[in-house]
């Protein structure tokens, strides 16, 4: 009898819902859009956590619909009474038999690395790519602000949530993969040196918003984050705790466990004076944002528009598809 309802229940959960997949998993739950996959731990009726994973091949970049999905599944995660901490991690992981397609295919979907089986697969070791260069390049001005829009959305959301966020870093995270990360309470990121983190827009060519320049302020301090910024430092771990973009180096494979092991010790401080805290310590930074969206959004289109900033992530594609190794 309890095997049937058992079935039955996961049969129902796995029916869907309106949001994407639900599953029930040994006692875990877990939700998946097409490219945020959440799991969720902890028993019913208990404090509980969730894991986002970004699955967005090859490189998890910032793509409008990954920014879509990955705000609605925080939202889910937000409206959870029973949910006080999230992780953000990539779902990236080593795998074996890839092979990447030849750069001259075109497509997202040829674009990405696949197994043997042709079904797409993540690059290993990135957490995120940044913002999606192809979200910013060749579009039209009504594009470049739809996409800010959502760039803004997801920054403010993370910044200014209620919920103890962590980021356990296992691969590479320029730009907005920073951004990600800098939005949580706290990094923890893997000691592998291929692994690197910062804002490297000024290498790009481009310009970090100033919202995230502020981000970036209050995370490393005004001095760090001015020679950071201006050279587009890229920090491997040992050098990126030195100047605080994280808060520990691990061993690679010790990121998640020792995640869960931090979080246990924040979500044991009482939730509205810890959430009062991080509102007062944040909401200046973000307000700032808030009462002049619009005209960032503005700022972005036309920005972006211009020729110069054009050739230069055409350049910056190129030298990208072409480089070795
Ligand atoms: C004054 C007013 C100012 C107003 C504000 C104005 C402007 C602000 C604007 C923008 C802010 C932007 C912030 C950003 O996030 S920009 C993105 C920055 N990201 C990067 O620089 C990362 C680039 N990528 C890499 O370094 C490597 O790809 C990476 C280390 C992540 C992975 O290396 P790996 O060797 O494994 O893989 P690749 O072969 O390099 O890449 C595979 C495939 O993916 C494509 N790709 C990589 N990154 C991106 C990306 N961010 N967006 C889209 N596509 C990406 C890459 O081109 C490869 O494609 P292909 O060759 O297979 O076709």
């Amino acid at each position: 009898m309890a095997m049937a309802l058992r079935a039955a229940s996961r049969v129902l959960l796995r029916a869907g819902s309106r949001l994407g997949r639900r599953e029930a998993v040994d006692g875990a739950r877990r939700f998946a859009n097409k490219r945020v996959l959440v799991e969720t731990e902890g028993a019913a009726g208990a404090t509980r956590i969730a894991v986002m994973k970004f699955r967005n091949p090859p490189v998890n970049s910032l793509s409008l619909d990954f920014l879509t999905e990955f705000v609605i599944s925080l939202e889910k995660l937000e409206n959870d009474k029973s949910i006080r901490g999230v992780i953000l991690t990539s779902d990236s992981l080593k795998r074996g038999n890839q092979t990447k397609v030849a750069a001259t295919e075109k497509t997202e979907e040829k674009r990405a690395t696949r197994d043997h089986g042709g079904r797409l697969q993540e690059r290993p070791g990135i957490f995120s790519a940044g913002l999606d260069l192809l979200e910013m390049y060749g579009r039209n001005p009504a594009h470049y602000a739809e996409y800010w829009k959502a760039v803004q959305e997801l920054w403010l959301r993370l910044y200014l949530s209620s919920l103890t966020l962590m980021s356990a870093i296992n691969g590479a995270s320029p730009a907005g993969g920073c951004l990600l990360a800098i939005t949580c309470d706290y990094r923890i990121m893997a000691d592998n040196p291929k692994y690197t983190i910062g804002l490297n827009e000024s290498l790009l060519g481009i310009v970090a918003p100033f919202w995230l320049k502020d981000n970036y302020v209050n995370t490393i301090g005004h001095r760090a984050a001015e020679r950071a910024l201006q050279l587009g430092t890229l920090f491997p771990p040992a050098e990126a705790l030195k100047v605080g973009v994280v808060d520990e180096v691990v061993p690679e494979d010790q990121v998640h466990s020792k995640t869960l092991s931090v979080m246990a010790k924040w979500l044991a401080i009482p939730d509205h004076s810890r959430q009062l805290t991080k509102t007062m310590m944040r909401k200046a930074t973000a307000d700032n944002l808030i009462k002049q969206r619009e005209a960032d959004i503005q700022n972005f289109a036309s920005f972006i528009s211009r020729d110069s900033i054009q050739k230069s992530l055409h350049m910056y594609l190129e030298k990208l598809k072409h480089k070795k190794g």
